[in-house]
Parts: structure tokens; C-alpha cells; sequence
């Protein structure tokens, strides 16, 4: 993996930073990389996540998921950080086993999902750290109780990934359901290359030894230097860009495979810088989709906006037919793959002459080596970039008020956050 800052430089871009300034930043970074290293070696509250390319047990994760080796599809019930992650794999990487998410709790979403499923052949992979989460927990009854008026015994067909404690590791033991623990001091965000985001992926039948040789790799990279580390540099540069008023961060993956890696990104970035009166706003896009949409904005609309490129080098290519039509003869004898090459150097340098800071991430492929650099590289980038601002990166107190509010409205305790409901103001035009 490698990230090209020269579109940031502030003799290219508006905002953007002085290689004077960036060498200023250096060493901010170097007093950050050594908090990391410690927070790491300790296996921290939320570094732990950065020590998963070594602690993870990939054999352990393969032989608890062996009694479902026979899948025609796996449906995960999770949220947030217990699905995103598997997610990101699943829709990244080809698979033979269909895999399906419930991360959300619309009734006609998860009825329609139901009919179509094949539940005597699909494995229930259900997923929440604190095994107390409302959404999941609920998707799961109505998943479970599907299963029995289709005649399946949901209990030979559900896999559980939770806490040591819990609603859900209580189920778990109490049916004697295979299972797997989520690993000490791995927030949902940071969860995608431990128990929580493989256990998919292994039902699927990737590879998972080389998604964290990929993760492996950006960590032996992660050093006091950003020149030295790509994870590093596009967590200072963010940042460095960030607070010089790009306030919005426009993931722009040239690749459909990445498209819910855009996703995974936006709650990695959102739920972990956005604390303090900080933090950069990540907007989703893709390439070459979005150029025909948001671009306009991101190159003529206020200059409060990065834009970050990511793409494989190389990818699988399908040829364009050569056509009758003499308008369109530029178009025969090359490829599809061809077209949105040109179509992502086009747009970067559309940018760049508009002066708008872009950054490049590129990947050699989306294989499980790239994907495991690449959503590693992300997860340490946002670390430091939480250094440098001086957030709890791993923390979520306004995602947990709004959690508590909900529980207090649906009868699930007494919270006080819930009165908040009974005092909005209205101000209703119809
Ligand atoms: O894994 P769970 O405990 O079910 O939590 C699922 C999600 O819940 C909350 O919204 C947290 O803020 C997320 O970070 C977490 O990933």
C-alpha cells in the first residue's frame, strides 16, 4: 500500500500544507507513535486493536465455524462495528456462500429478507460485543422464530461472537451454540481483523491468514516517521488538512468492491475523532459513479473538503466491444477497467487544477492481503490522527446517549436520557 501526499502540499492545494509544516508535524508524530507503541504493547483499551495482526487466532477462528462448512449463505446479525467490518470483507472479496447483513431494524427490510433466504442452508452468525445491543438482539428473535415456523433448528444453524458476558453469550451457553469471544480492549470500530469481522469471512471460505499478513505488513510499517509509515501519513495529513479547514473528509474508492469499505471508514472516522468540538466529517462516495454527482461540489463548492482516492493497481479487466458507431470508436479495444483508470486520474487531476487537496491510496489489489493493509492502515491512521488531536478515540459517549435514550422510550430502564424526547420543541409547517 502506498499514499501519495503530493496533491495536499499547499504549493498544489488550498487548504494544504508546507513541507515545511509537514516536517513541523513529523514530529508530532513521532511523540505519537511512541504513546501508540506503549498503548500497544500494554494491549490498551482500544491499542489492543492495533496488536490484532499478532494476537488473532485465525485457526481458532476456522475450527469454531468447521459445523457450518456446508452454508449456501451466511446472514449476519450485528451493527455498527459488528457488522461494518464483516461487511467490508464480504462485499469486497468473491465468495461461493452468499453473504447477507441485518444491521438495521426496518420490519419491511428484514421481512423480505426472510422470504428470499434459503434458512435451512444459511448459517446465523450473530455478533455484538456487549450482547446487549437492542437492534441486534431483536433482529435475532425475529430471525430465530423465522427459522422455527420454516422447520429449521435455528440451534444447529446459529453462530454467536460476543462478550464473556451478557444476554447473548448467556443464549449462547445456555443452547450450547459454537462461539467465539470478542477480544479484550477491540472496540467495534477497530474489530474488523479479530473474531468479529472473520468469523464472515471464514464461513465464506477466504483467506484469512493473508487478510492479516496484509494487517502485519502496515504494522511493521507504523514508525516515528510519517515518511516512513503510509497509515501514518494519511492520519497526520488528515489532520494537518482538517485543522486548516478541509472539515470533510470524501472517501472516493475507484473500485464497486470497496464501496462498503467507504462505510466502514465513515464510522471509523465519525465515532472515533468526532468528540471535543473535533473531528473531520467523512462523506461517502464512489468512483466513477459520484463523479457524475458530488464532484461539482468537491471541486467548485466551499473549500472545506479533502478528497481521498483509493484504488487497486490491478484488477480483473473486461473488454470494451469495438463499435460501428465512429463517435464511440475510442472506446473499442480497451477496457472497462481501462475506462475507470482514466476516469479516476481524470478526476484527481480535475482537483488538483482546481487546487482542492486529494490524497491517493493505492492497494496492489482487492485480495485479502490488500484489503487486510488497507483497512489496518485506516484503523492506525485514525489512532494517530486521534493523538494529534487529543481525543478518547476509543470512546462514544454521544453514540451511548442516544442508545440509553432509546432503551429509557422503549421501557428498557430508567434513563434519563429519554425525557429529552418528551421536550422537543415543534415548529410544524403542513
Ligand atoms: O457490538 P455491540 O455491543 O452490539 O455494539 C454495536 C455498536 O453499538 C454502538 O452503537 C457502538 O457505538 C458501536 O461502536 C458498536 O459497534
Amino acid at each position: 500500500m502506498n499514499v501519495d501526499l503530493g496533491n495536499a502540499l499547499a504549493a498544489e492545494a488550498s487548504p494544504g500544507i508546507s513541507r515545511e509544516n509537514l516536517e513541523r508535524l513529523d514530529e508530532r508524530v513521532a511523540g505519537a507513535h511512541e504513546r501508540i507503541e506503549a498503548g500497544i504493547e500494554a494491549r490498551e483499551h482500544g491499542y489492543a486493536a492495533l496488536a490484532l495482526p499478532e494476537t488473532v487466532d485465525t485457526d481458532a477462528i476456522a475450527a469454531a465455524v468447521e459445523p457450518f462448512s456446508d452454508s449456501e449463505a451466511v446472514l449476519t446479525v450485528g451493527i455498527g462495528g459488528s457488522a461494518l467490518g464483516a461487511a467490508t470483507i464480504a462485499d469486497a472479496l468473491d465468495s461461493d456462500v452468499e453473504a447477507y447483513f441485518l444491521d438495521n431494524v426496518d420490519p419491511e427490510q428484514v421481512t423480505t429478507l426472510l422470504a428470499d433466504l434459503p434458512l435451512a442452508s444459511t448459517t446465523v452468525n450473530v455478533v455484538s460485543r456487549s450482547g446487549t445491543t437492542a437492534e441486534t438482539l431483536a433482529n435475532f428473535l425475529v430471525v430465530r422464530d423465522a427459522m422455527a415456523d420454516a422447520g429449521v433448528d435455528w440451534t444447529d444453524r446459529t453462530f454467536v461472537t460476543t462478550g464473556e458476558s451478557g444476554p447473548l453469550r448467556e443464549l449462547a451457553d445456555r443452547h450450547d451454540l459454537p462461539s467465539l469471544p470478542v477480544p479484550d480492549g477491540v472496540p467495534g470500530r477497530f474489530s474488523a481483523l479479530s473474531t468479529v469481522g472473520l468469523a464472515c469471512a471464514a464461513i465464506q471460505g477466504h483467506d484469512l491468514d493473508a487478510l492479516v499478513a496484509g494487517a502485519a505488513d502496515q504494522r511493521e510499517r507504523l514508525s516515528d516517521s510519517l515518511f516512513d509509515s503510509p497509515a501514518y501519513a494519511y492520519g497526520a495529513i488528515c489532520y494537518a488538512l482538517d485543522v486548516r479547514g478541509a472539515s470533510v473528509n470524501a472517501m472516493l474508492p475507484y473500485a464497486e468492491s470497496l464501496e462498503t469499505f467507504a462505510e466502514w471508514f465513515a464510522q471509523l472516522w465519525a465515532e472515533s475523532l468526532g468528540k471535543d468540538g473535533l473531528g473531520q466529517t467523512p462523506a461517502r462516495a464512489l468512483g466513477a459513479t459520484d463523479q457524475h454527482s458530488q464532484l461539482q461540489l468537491y471541486r467548485a463548492g466551499p473549500r472545506d473538503k479533502m478528497v481521498t482516492f483509493v484504488r487497486p493497481r490491478e484488477r480483473a479487466d473486461r473488454a470494451i466491444p469495438e463499435t460501428e458507431f465512429e463517435a464511440l470508436s475510442y472506446l473499442g479495444g480497451t477496457g472497462l477497467g481501462d475506462l475507470l483508470d482514466a476516469e479516476f486520474e481524470a478526476t484527481e487531476a480535475s482537483l488538483a487544477a482546481a487546487g482542492r487537496p486529494n490524497v491517493r491510496v493505492e492497494i496492489d489489489r482487492v485480495d485479502e492481503r490488500g484489503l487486510g493493509e488497507l483497512l489496518y492502515a485506516m484503523e492506525a491512521a485514525c489512532v494517530l490522527a486521534g493523538e494529534l488531536y487529543g481525543v478518547d478515540t476509543f470512546v462514544q459517549p454521544a453514540v451511548e446517549w442516544g442508545k440509553n435514550a432509546a432503551r429509557g422510550l422503549l421501557g428498557g430502564g430508567d434513563f434519563p436520557e429519554a425525557d429529552a424526547v418528551d421536550a422537543k420543541r415543534t415548529l410544524r409547517i403542513e
